[in-house]
């Protein structure tokens, strides 16, 4: 027997339990030795029943001198064994079903332990289906962390027990493919050892060991596998060089502004990877308004130039629009003769086959729009470059959809969630990264207030002083109406409220996500011509919105927000050369909120916020689809156990720094484990 023989191959399991195993996905012995389980439990000690406390619930080991034989019952068909226990203040009931033979497994006058959960049955405390141990036997559990596994109807844990025991009782070794020095250097266990522990642990300590060691494992070859594939990705090949005659840098001339270093050096290494034999896979992090969009530009600008169509997919309908009129402005100040397309779900029918005439007439076009463009209907020719917004908001597979509208083109993916650089292995390690770390130099910082609700009539006061320099505010309100389940601020009465506030040449308007998409856009475009000054809204603003001349973001509930989407939102401000305000309202008394707010209030840096927010929520919450949907780590949690994340990303480089492509010979095994995973972690992708 080997870790790839079947499962039959274990001493007692035959084709039916082997058909219950394949539920679970388990098929071969080293599919069993890696169902780790899912808990431990500790048998309790062993309470005398005249002495013991029965407390419903309760799992407990109960040790009693069986009195008279059991009593066997026939309720219908089903043979049910009973056997009572009694005290001068209680009585307990042992209960089997279908289980005759216990009736005789129980000698009268003998001690024994019965371990079960306590339960009320008739107003009778009772414990069904209790194991049944001799003292010495159950001795030998006493106090033994026991495993827990999951499972499926027809396998109990008894069941699984015995047949993970029995394999490792049969002493096939796995082999360790961790180089020795590895180990030593990262104190990290034998892998036959962390197997057997993780299993069956003596105690806490060896627990603790091994799981460290397999969750090692699983970082070191998700991220080895992603490292060692992103250098083979690399090579496809480029079939979309751009020119490489400096037309960027030409554009860049022109802008009213300076770029910043970042920005500069973003587009020097896009622009690197464009013109190299390969195709680009890169991700682009920038902070809120650190000038994404620019940058964005630039590159599409270079694709047309250089006879390439480029599209770029934003995660709303209000970003596409806001783009698309960005990028037609951008072309006419530059003078560039470039068709640019707009396509999104909310156009007319007639509007989308014109847009898909004009993709297929245009082999250098720009193409802005939502997730219109991976539809079937968008067909595109000659597509060089594809740029996702806002990736987390995306699936991978959405991704892949997109790319392969074309013959591998260029990739750019833009992020707007500053994560920390071992996450950011984690989460893109296919990827290259660049980030945009700078934001442009004569923008002050925004300034920062938490305040409760009596500061109101202030901050109405502050933000009228706001307009009639000019400025506009955006309000932020958690709800679109008055909700029955859940309290806190809705736009539709507060925009209402606040026209008795606020003088009659003032405009208010209401935006949120139950408006249909043509009324938002024309909102958000009479908020961008200064027509409307103060704006109501939902969060649906939180993502890219870009008005420069609004200065004051006040935020209604803000303790109800993550600190990552109050960031995002506070970002809507201090966009131009102005100085800009966030007002948090902090409808809580709580202290949790009051110290999440303070974060954002002595903080305006997204990476510092970031890492904060990630120890105080986890990062299931943060990253959303993505982390709960691909990553599906068995024992390894990135937050809870970053330190182990990090040394394993670390001994990663080590060994791909001195062997790329593991060709050496004490790395051989490790190679194929390697391989193996990358070929388990797609199946599960492709599920
Ligand atoms: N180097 C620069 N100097 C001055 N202004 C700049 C510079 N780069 C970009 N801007 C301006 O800053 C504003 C914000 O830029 P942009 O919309 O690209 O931000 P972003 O990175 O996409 O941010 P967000 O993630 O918040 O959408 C825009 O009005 C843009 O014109």
């Amino acid at each position: 027997m080997d870790i790839h023989s079947a499962i039959t191959e274990i001493k007692g399991v035959g084709s039916k339990t082997k058909e219950l195993f394949g539920k679970m996905g388990v098929y071969t012995v080293g599919d069993i030795l890696l169902h780790f389980p899912r808990n431990y439990i500790k048998y309790p000690a062993a309470e005398e029943f005249q002495k013991a406390e029965l407390n419903e619930g309760e799992m407990m080991a109960v040790l009693a001198q069986v009195q008279r034989t059991p009593l066997v019952r026939n309720s219908g068909r089903m043979p049910v064994t009973l056997l009572e226990l009694e005290s001068e203040e209680k009585r307990l009931q042992f209960i089997w079903y279908r289980m005759p033979y216990i009736k005789n497994t129980l000698v009268p006058g003998k001690w024994y332990v019965f371990y079960g959960k306590i339960t009320q049955k008739n107003r009778q405390y009772a414990m069904e289906q209790p194991e049944i141990y001799e003292l010495e036997k159950y001795k030998e559990k006493e106090q033994q962390l026991l495993p827990v596994y999951s499972l499926t109807s027809g396998i109990s844990n008894n069941l699984m027990s015995k047949t993970i025991m029995a394999v490792l009782k049969s002493e096939i070794l796995l082999q360790d493919y961790l180089p020795a020095k590895l180990k030593t250097e990262y104190n990290l266990c034998e892998y036959n050892y962390a197997l057997q522990k993780i299993h069956f642990p003596d105690e806490m300590e060896q627990l603790i060991e091994a799981r460290r060691r397999l969750v090692f494992d699983e970082f070191f070859l998700f991220i080895m596998g992603m490292q060692y594939q992103k250098e083979r990705q690399q090579k496809e090949k480029n079939n979309y060089p751009f020119r490489d005659d400096g037309f960027a840098l030409e554009l860049m001339k022109q802008l009213p502004y300076e770029l910043t270093g970042a920005q500069q050096k973003t587009i020097a290494q896009i622009h690197k990877d464009a013109v190299s034999p390969y195709a680009m896979q890169r991700l682009i992090q920038g902070d809120v308004g650190s000038g994404k969009t620019i940058v964005a530009f630039l590159m599409m600008a270079e694709a047309s130039h250089s006879g390439y169509q480029s599209a770029i997919m934003a995660p709303t309908e209000v970003l596409a629009v806001q783009h698309y009129a960005t990028y037609t402005k951008l072309c006419q100040q530059f003078g560039l003769d470039i068709p640019v397309i707009l396509l999104t779900g909310s156009l007319k029918a007639k509007e989308k086959r014109e847009a898909y005439a004009r993709i297929l007439e245009h082999p250098n076009a720009m193409i802005i729009g939502t997730h219109a463009l991976i539809q079937d209907k968008a067909v595109y020719s000659n597509l060089g470059l594809v740029i996702t917004d806002e990736q987390h908001r995306f699936g991978v597979k959405q991704r892949d959809t997109f790319s392969n509208k074309g013959s591998h083109p260029h990739i750019l993916v833009m992020s707007a969630t500053p994560i920390p650089r071992t996450l950011a292995i984690i989460l893109y390690g296919d990827m290259d990264i660049s980030v945009i770390d700078e934001v442009p130099a004569h923008r002050l910082p925004i300034k920062n207030c938490v305040v409760d609700t009596s500061y109101r009539p202030k901050a109405y006061e502050f933000i009228l002083k706001q307009i009639k320099e000019g400025h506009q505010a955006y309000i932020i309100c958690p709800l679109v109406e008055e909700s029955e389940n859940s309290e806190g601020e809705n736009v539709t009465d507060y925009s209402k409220m606040l026209e008795s506030q606020f003088p009659a040449d003032v405009k208010i308007a209401m935006l949120h996500g139950k408006m249909k998409p043509e009324q938002k856009n024309q909102i958000m475009e009479a908020f961008s011509r200064n027509e409307i000054q103060i704006l109501v809204s939902t969060t649906v603003i939180e993502v890219g919105v870009n008005v420069p001349n609004a200065t004051v973001m006040m935020i209604e509930n803000a303790d109800r927000f993550g600190l990552a989407q109050l960031h995002q939102l506070r970002g809507r401000v201090g966009r131009g050369d102005a100085q800009s305000y966030c007002i948090m309202i902090n409808g809580s008394r709580g202290k949790t909120a009051k110290k999440r707010l303070e974060i954002l209030n002595r903080s305006n840096d997204g990476f510092y916020i970031a890492s904060e927010d990630l120890k105080l929520r986890g990062p299931g919450d943060f990253f959303g689809i993505r982390q709960s949907g691909d990553l599906a780590f068995q024992l390894a949690d990135i937050y809870q156990d970053a330190e182990v994340l990090e040394k394993a990303s670390a001994a990663v480089g080590e060994i791909l720094a001195k062997d790329p492509d593991l060709e050496w010979e004490e790395h051989h095994v490790l190679q194929v484990r390697m391989q193996h995973f990358m070929d388990e972690q797609i199946k599960k992708m492709n599920l």
